[in-house]
């Protein structure tokens, strides 16, 4: 396959705001930068505005949604005022979308093969004969065994796995520059999980495309991502490299996050320090910081706005308590 390798952002929020109906913002003051190959997690529990981000970036959001954008460009392409004939041009072209369930981003009836040239014929990009060529070759890229035999099969005769990497087909069929992948593994089985994500890997690597991955699982973004936002009621909480962000949380929701992860050596499931209660309508609408009414460390002092601060090079927080915590092991620091 002959890639064009982007030198653009494949993506470039600036204070990205998304409200339903008269409703208070779902999400508030979001910037977000995926480079040319590079994989951006976004991770939080549900209810935090994922979605609604990885649709508003496609145009995807329904009519009762209001996006609001200093900056919304995806690929060279300013789309802050786009119309629906804008997104057309857009999306599949420029960037696509890769959900959670592959069965309903493919056609039931359609072989697999002409699906993925139905792509490349829809924005013109090839004739009947090269679509066709075209779907072979990246059957191949996306390592999916037989592609003859494959290309002539339905959806329901492939595994899920299988399907899962059509869609990948499919998205990346016209080279373009950003991969939206929302919770793209989480109906998969652990191992098949794990050579999807690889697959994205290589994927990036191999067409310079630059992927958001959506996820609530943070071993997934850990595996997979340059750099994690963690998001909480409709807010960047925090920034990092996953590493980084991992072992040193500067925030309280991103360390009960961390915390909650199983691991081998966890007491029994129910013995996790778990987050107890789930974001409210009202932290949403709070001026300071939105998750001071779960946090076991908030004060007074939390009820001010707080903004986003770098806490070490490239690692950012809005938690002003970080410094006086010790969020690796959830305790007040001593002095
Ligand atoms: N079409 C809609 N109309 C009204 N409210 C909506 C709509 N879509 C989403 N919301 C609300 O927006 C908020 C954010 O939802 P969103 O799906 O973006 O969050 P999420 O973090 O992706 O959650 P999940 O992981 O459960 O999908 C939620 O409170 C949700 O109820």
């Amino acid at each position: 396959m002959t890639a064009t390798i982007a030198t653009t952002d494949a993506l470039a929020v600036e204070d990205l705001t998304i409200s339903y109906g008269d409703g208070t913002p779902v999400v508030s003051g979001v910037d977000l930068r995926v480079g040319p190959g590079e994989i951006l997690g976004v991770i939080g529990e549900s209810g935090c505005g994922k979605s609604s981000i990885g649709f508003a970036v496609l145009g995807l959001l329904p009519a009762v949604a209001r996006v609001d954008a200093a900056r919304l460009d995806v690929g060279s392409r300013p789309m802050g005022d786009a119309d629906e004939d804008d997104w057309n041009q857009v999306r599949g072209r420029v960037a696509s979308m890769v959900f959670q369930e592959p069965m309903s981003a493919l056609n039931p009836c359609m072989r697999v093969g002409a699906q993925i040239a139905e792509v490349l014929l829809v924005h013109g990009l090839a004739d009947k004969k090269a679509a066709h060529a075209r779907a072979l070759e990246l059957l191949r890229l996306v390592q999916v065994p037989e592609p003859e035999l494959r290309a002539k099969q339905f959806p329901h005769q492939m595994s899920g796995g299988m399907r899962q990497r059509i869609v990948i087909a499919m998205a990346l069929a016209a080279n373009p520059q950003l991969l939206v992948a929302d919770e793209p593994t989480t109906a998969l089985d652990v191992t098949v999980q794990a050579q999807i994500l690889d697959l994205l890997d290589r994927m990036r690597r191999e067409t310079g495309a630059g992927v958001l991955l959506i996820s609530h699982d943070l071993g997934v973004i850990a595996q997979t991502c340059d750099r994690v936002v963690v998001m909480y009621a409709g807010e960047i909480v925090e920034e990092g490299e996953p590493g980084e962000v991992l072992a040193n949380p500067s925030h309280s929701y991103t360390a009960a996050l961390v915390a909650s992860i199983p691991t081998t050596s966890s007491a029994p499931r129910e013995d996790l320090p778990m987050i107890a209660g789930g974001v409210r309508d009202s932290d949403r609408a709070t001026a300071g910081c939105r998750f001071a009414a779960r946090c076991a460390f908030a004060t007074e002092g939390c009820a001010s706005p707080q903004t986003l601060v770098e806490v070490a090079p490239a690692h950012t927080a809005r938690c002003w308590r970080s410094t006086e915590l010790d969020l690796t092991t959830r305790t007040e620091a001593t002095a």
